[in-house]
């Protein structure tokens, strides 16, 4: 897949090609279907696929107060996008001047000049170009003034509930309303709301995998070691949106590793949180390794994927207690992970 940041990298001939324009982040799985499908209508025509996305995000730049918690960071967006089959990603920054474009020059610029579409893929509630003045309609006019078409997706939604025959499991009770009656629809909304609330398995239902915070290992309080459970401590320049504070299962994955090699991913218990029991301020992403200490991660970027959340993070009475119920919580971590049936395949 091609990787763009400006139009000056486009090659002259490039197209005809099926655009569409968001922000994709958290690539879930409304977005990945939408995407599939526009890569075999591309094939089936002879045309090039390409994703329009933007970085920083919009809310960022015209409300900075205001805005979301990116779901992935860029270098994840891009690497889910390639999966999809995207011949594509014109990757533009994102700036107050480049939003004072009107709907037409952004148009004639990058679909029209630039990529060449012959098909221009949108959702019904699209919106583009300065003060968000283009919407579908615009769009519709636009694209009979320079020769493309306008396909609207329709919303996708999670499955209906299906009939249970059997007795749920105590897992499958926790995701029972994910597939609500109401058929939420897939967002990077939903998805920053499950994880706000820790919800990690139901977000990695939306998400189509679980949830990862990237991060390079950096020295913590040298007291992990002394507990008996030393962990992998997360510097404070994370990628990925960090759920609530509590105790998770997941999977410490070594980016620098190829996927498939020794050691590259292992089963973990993960904290998020203060270390209130220590009195700490700072927010740390940290994880114990289950079973090792023979361990040497630090200055190693890797990922934590967030398979379940196992409790609330609590400020214990005395550091015995700490350790004590540390015991439960590895022993918790390996019952879900090996119910998980192995580690995710790399993306
Ligand atoms: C599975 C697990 C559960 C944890 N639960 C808590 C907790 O409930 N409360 C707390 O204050 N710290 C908790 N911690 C964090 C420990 O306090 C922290 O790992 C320890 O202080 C070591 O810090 P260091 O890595 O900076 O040396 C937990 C850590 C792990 C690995
Ligand atoms: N099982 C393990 N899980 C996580 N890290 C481990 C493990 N075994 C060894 N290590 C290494 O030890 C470090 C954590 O040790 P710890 O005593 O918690 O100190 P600190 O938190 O100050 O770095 C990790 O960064 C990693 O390099």
């Amino acid at each position: 897949m091609h990787r763009w940041t400006d139009l000056a990298q486009v090659p002259p001939a490039f197209g005809p090609s099926v655009v569409t324009i968001g922000n994709f982040d958290g690539v879930h799985r409304g977005h990945r279907s939408v995407l599939t499908r526009m890569v075999s209508d591309a094939r089936a025509i002879g045309a090039d696929a390409v994703a329009v996305t933007f970085s920083p995000h919009p809310a960022r730049v015209h409300h900075p107060e205001s805005a979301p918690p990116l779901i992935t960071g860029i270098e994840d967006r891009l690497r889910l996008l390639a999966q999809t089959g995207l011949d594509a990603v014109l990757l533009l920054e994102y700036t107050l001047g480049f939003a004072r474009q009107t709907p037409e020059e952004f148009v004639r610029r990058y679909l029209v000049g630039g990529l060449r579409a012959r098909t221009v893929v949108v959702g019904r509630d699209v919106r583009f170009g300065w003060n968000n003045s283009g919407d579908l309609t615009t769009m519709v006019e636009l694209g009979e003034r320079h020769g493309f078409r306008v396909e609207v997706i329709e919303d996708l939604a999670s499955e209906p509930e299906p009939e249970q025959t059997t007795e749920r499991t105590a897992y499958e009770e926790s995701l029972r309303h994910v597939a609500d009656p109401l058929h939420r629809r897939w967002s990077s909304t939903w998805v920053r709301e499950l994880l706000a609330e820790g919800r990690v398995a139901e977000a990695a239902t939306v998400l189509g995998r679980a949830h990862r915070v990237r991060g390079v290992v950096v020295h913590g309080d040298a007291r992990g070691r002394e507990l008996g459970f030393p962990t992998a401590n997360l510097g404070p320049e994370t990628d990925g949106m960090i759920p609530a504070d509590g105790v998770y299962a997941g999977w410490l994955r070594r980016l620098g590793r190829a996927p498939g090699a020794d050691d590259a991913v292992l089963p973990a218990a993960i904290s998020i949180g203060t270390n209130p029991t220590f009195d700490g301020v700072e927010r740390r992403v940290e994880g114990y390794v289950l079973d090792r200490t023979d361990l040497d991660l630090y200055g190693e970027e890797v990922a934590y994927e967030l398979v379940a959340r196992l409790r609330e993070t609590l400020r214990f009475d005395s550091v015995d207690d700490l350790v004590a119920r540390m015991h439960d919580d590895v022993a918790r971590a390996r019952e879900t992970l090996d119910a998980a049936g192995g580690p995710p395949a790399d993306w």
